[in-house]
């Protein structure tokens, strides 16, 4: 049976029924459905006059009311919830149908589930989807992967609703299989490591620095009007000026009270943990990781404290501090970008993804939780040398980065000497540092497993393998 409705919805929770009323606002005809019937009848209230959306809690009747082939999307929590849709969805399915996980699903089950459905022709896509709540209504950056002549069906519609970067669609066929939800993955750890050192820098300005919340407000507002222009710079100003509706002072700020304890869904730790199987070196992601890990020791850290009871030096806040600070974080966010877009250079051969990174810059440049101006600075690095492995390969990136390179380095040093500590960023320095350095110690380490190990090493001076004989017997 053949329906009327253009798309369908599985999962209307905060970002299913944003996304599908996004797509009714652009004039297709929708259909969600959720198991309660609340949420059924409130994404119809929520639709705007002369949009055609309806909600059910009868996956047969959404199933019938589309057109073929089937384009239904589903916005569930990762994990069991998406096997137990498909399984579902299954019965009522026929050969060409497209079922999307939008969801942050781990891509190898994405991969498993893709070679489920295969051999019943349905196509399945993996799509990461960033921009939260008010992108999936106003304009989300999307990162669909799966059969690539499926996804003519799901073009024009994926395009009517995504963000534009100037008048460019934020979304775009991100590879084969799994890619969609391998890009979304990455771009969670580069969320992560912006996050952790954003959340340094204001360590560093408010126990250090001395810094009021007000002026860190304006800080971050001046900041977002220059490189640093960010939607994660944009929040943090409007974070640094809401006021906490609990309490009867005025003057008290929300994120004053906020338990500094870090929540994470897994993303973040998936990236570290692929970026270690490929291998490759993402430093600044696995810090960020470990620092809301350390977050957690709540109990242990306060311990700590009354034990070493550390002194915080104080850094005085004058005009060219807060240059090198905003210039230094530029510096990190770009590290914290070229480490991310490496590993995807290295999966899309890895993983046969053919994931094109050119466009991977495009999604991400509006409305995602990582966009930001500079990405602007990429575009022509990729469109020179489309998979290239490094964006520190680049000349014009090279330059970027050179000229803030003394700020870094201050900073790295002043938060070092005030006890503040800046794993984050000291990372990203490293990593730089380490990355441009033709010839790194681990000759040392090489010697060492062969001493104890016979793990055996290279010469620099001939082919081969060998071994030394490192103790002589007496
Ligand atoms: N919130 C955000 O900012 C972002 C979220 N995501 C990802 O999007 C996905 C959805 O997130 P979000 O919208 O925030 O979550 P919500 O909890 O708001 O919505 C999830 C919806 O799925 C429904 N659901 C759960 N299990 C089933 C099932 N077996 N069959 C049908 N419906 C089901 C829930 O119904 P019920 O309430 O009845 O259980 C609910 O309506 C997640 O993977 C999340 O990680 C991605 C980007 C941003
Ligand atoms: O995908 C997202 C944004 O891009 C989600 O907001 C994600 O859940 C954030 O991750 P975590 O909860 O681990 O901080």
């Amino acid at each position: 049976m053949e329906g009327n409705f253009d798309f369908g919805m599985i999962g209307i929770g905060v970002m299913g029924s944003n996304l599908l009323l996004n797509m009714a606002d652009h004039g297709y005809a929708v259909i969600g459905f959720d198991l309660k019937q609340e949420r059924a009848d409130k994404l119809v209230e929520a639709a705007k006059p002369g949009t055609t959306v309806k909600g059910t809690i009868d996956i047969k009747e959404m199933v019938s009311a589309l057109k073929k082939p089937r384009k239904i999307m589903m916005l569930v929590p990762a994990g069991k919830p998406v096997d137990d849709v498909i399984e579902n969805l299954l019965p009522y399915l026929e050969k060409g149908d497209i079922v999307i996980d939008g969801g942050n699903s781990y891509f190898k089950d994405t991969l498993k589930r893709i070679s489920y459905l295969q051999p019943k022709e349905i196509h399945f896509f993996g799509m990461g989807v960033s921009g939260g709540e008010a992108g999936a209504r106003y304009g989300p950056s999307m990162m669909p992967g799966g059969d690539q002549e499926a996804y003519q069906y799901l073009k024009p519609i994926l395009e009517a609703i995504a963000a534009k970067s100037g008048n460019v669609p934020c979304v775009a066929y991100m590879g084969n299989n799994a890619a969609g939800h391998y890009v979304k993955m990455v771009h969670n750890g580069i969320e992560y490591a912006m996050m952790q050192m954003i959340s340094e820098v204001y360590d560093l300005l408010h126990r250090a620095g001395n810094m009021d919340n007000k002026d860190l407000h304006q800080l971050f507002l001046k900041w977002n009007e220059g490189e640093l222009h960010s939607f994660l710079v944009e929040i943090t100003a409007e974070i640094f000026k809401t006021g906490d509706a609990e309490t009867d002072n005025p003057n008290d700020l929300l994120v004053d009270m906020i338990l500094d304890q870090a929540g994470s869904k897994g993303t973040g730790k998936w990236t570290s943990q692929e970026a270690m199987d490929l291998p490759v070196s993402i430093p600044t992601i696995d810090m960020a990781v470990a620092m809301r890990d350390l977050s957690v020791y709540k109990d242990q850290r306060t311990k700590a404290a009354q034990i070493f009871k550390p002194q915080i030096g104080t850094i005085a806040l004058n005009e060219s501090f807060l240059t090198e600070l905003e210039e230094a974080l530029a510096f990190c966010f770009t590290i914290a970008y070229a480490q991310g877009l490496s590993m995807l250079a290295k999966a899309s051969v890895q993983w046969e993804m053919n994931i094109p990174l050119p466009s991977v810059i495009q999604v991400w440049k509006a409305g995602c939780i990582i966009r930001s101006a500079l990405l602007g600075n990429f575009t022509d690095a990729y469109q020179k040398e489309p998979a290239l492995p490094n964006l520190l390969l680049d000349a014009d990136i090279a330059i970027l980065l050179k000229n803030r390179e003394s700020s870094i380095r201050s900073i790295i040093a002043a938060a070092v000497q005030a006890k503040i500590p800046v794993a984050g960023m000291s990372s990203a320095l490293a990593y730089y540092d380490a990355y441009l350095s033709d010839r790194l110690p681990v000759n040392l380490i090489q010697a060492q497993r062969d001493f104890f190990g016979a793990h055996t090493y290279k010469r620099i001076d001939k082919e081969g393998v060998f071994h030394t004989e490192w103790q002589q017997e007496e």
